[in-house]
């Protein structure tokens, strides 16, 4: 981050979002309403989605990845370039980077780390500044026409800081992340396929085969289709996703997927067990604790004010003080409102996070202390915390 931005209080003056489909635009729309005093440059293929971008005032200037003006705004302003594409477009603008040489702050909003890690660790002039980002909010649309400037409000939003992180960089995301309205959660960038497999991929995949399954049951008046209620809905709105979009996410996590599929395949196969042994009890039990984890789901996100916890870190002369802090305190269901980078002397620091009520402080403190970190805790009324931004 530049002092300018320092001054007008924004995590980034000049940022690049590539690709403005439903993803990177809903970014820019975002910004343009959330942060309006940074500069956002948009870059699409599409010159449709430039245009379209342009149209609704979320971007200062958008253009094609061969047009200069985005050669310029990389060599130039830009503080945060945004990789917002579909995988398989990722290398391209990787490669531009490097041919650039831009060394300032990459994240991006792909649904699979597979290819973009090992890629941006090659290819990144500063590879040590590209923290791995993933929001968990979308939908079954594709492109800017269903894009909205408050898609992320709400939304667990993925960052995966590592021991290489700058903690100020992960800062600047986090308030941009935070800006937005979404609550970040830090986790390994190594788990990070493997985890939405589960909440994502496969989910997909198993709507994907309802929509198989009653398609091949409907006659060619679809009136299976008109018998279908709430229930049947809600569980394949996601099929509709587009399929060029889901087979490259598919194929970036393929290992992961394919595990996944084959431990649904066995979780279907014994519902069907059981009804073929008359096992009402084993039945029951599955449905029963499907049940009981669904209720259990946690609500949407209401942002807590009132109950607020500072934690104070001291930070000497240890790096990956911060992505390590963020990660425990996102494994134990914590939610860190805003980061603070307090520096005492050459190499000293203290590291400030505000927390809000969420998740299990005692667990965090334990997990805190047994990997060495000396951790203070005090409650902070909310007006303490007014006069702390
Ligand atoms: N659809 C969803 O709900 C979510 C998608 N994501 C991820 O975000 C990324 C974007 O997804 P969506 O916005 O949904 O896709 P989209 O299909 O709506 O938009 C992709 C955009 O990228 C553009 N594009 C394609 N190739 C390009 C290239 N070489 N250079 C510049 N622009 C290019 C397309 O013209 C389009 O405007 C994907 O990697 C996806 O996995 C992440 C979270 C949710
Ligand atoms: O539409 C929905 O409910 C989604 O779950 C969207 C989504 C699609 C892909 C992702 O990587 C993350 C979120």
């Amino acid at each position: 981050m530049t002092d300018e931005a320092t001054q007008t209080g924004a995590p980034f003056q000049a940022i690049a979002v590539v690709g403005l489909g439903l993803i990177g635009a809903s970014l820019a729309g975002a910004l343009c309403e959330k942060m309006p005093d940074a500069v956002v440059f948009g870059v699409d293929t599409d010159d449709a989605a430039c245009n379209a971008a342009l149209e609704r005032g979320w971007v200062s200037a958008a253009a094609g990845p061969d047009h200069p003006a985005f050669r310029e705004f990389i060599e130039g302003p830009c503080d945060l370039v945004v990789i917002a594409t579909p995988v398989a477009a990722v290398d391209d603008y990787l490669a531009r980077l490097r041919d650039w040489g831009y060394t300032g702050v990459v994240t991006d909003t792909i649904s699979t780390k597979g290819h973009i890690l090992a890629a941006a660790a090659e290819m990144l002039p500063a590879p040590e500044r590209y923290v791995p980002g993933h929001p968990m909010a979308g939908s079954e649309q594709s492109g800017i026409a269903g894009a909205r400037s408050d898609l992320f409000e709400g939304a667990n939003w993925i960052l995966c800081p590592d021991e290489a992180t700058v903690p100020e960089d992960f800062q600047h995301l986090h308030e941009l992340v935070t800006g937005l309205e979404a609550r970040v959660v830090s986790l390994h960038r190594e788990e990070h396929d493997r985890a939405v497999a589960i909440v994502s991929h496969v989910p997909h995949m198993v709507a994907s085969s309802l929509m198989q399954l009653a398609s091949a049951h409907a006659d060619d008046s679809r009136s299976i289709m008109r018998l279908a209620a709430g229930g049947f809905k809600d569980t394949t709105r996601i099929a509709a996703g587009s399929p060029k979009l889901w087979c490259g996410i598919a194929f970036d996590n393929a290992e992961a997927l394919r595990d996944g599929l084959d431990e649904m395949a066995g979780i279907l196969g014994s519902f069907s067990e059981a009804l073929a042994a008359g096992d009402r009890e084993t039945f029951t039990r599955l449905l029963a604790e499907a049940a009981d984890a669904r209720r259990a789901l946690p609500a949407a996100w209401v942002p807590s004010t009132e109950k607020l916890l500072e934690v104070r870190i001291p930070m000497v002369n240890r790096t990956g003080v911060v992505a390590e802090v963020c990660t425990i305190a996102s494994s134990v269901g914590c939610n860190i409102q805003s980061i603070d980078i307090d520096h005492i002397s050459e190499g000293n620091a203290v590291l400030s996070l505000i927390l809000t009520d969420e998740g299990d402080i005692g667990q965090l403190s334990i997990q805190l202390i047994t990997a060495g970190f000396s951790v203070s805790f005090s409650p902070l009324m909310p007006k303490e915390y007014a006069h702390v931004e």
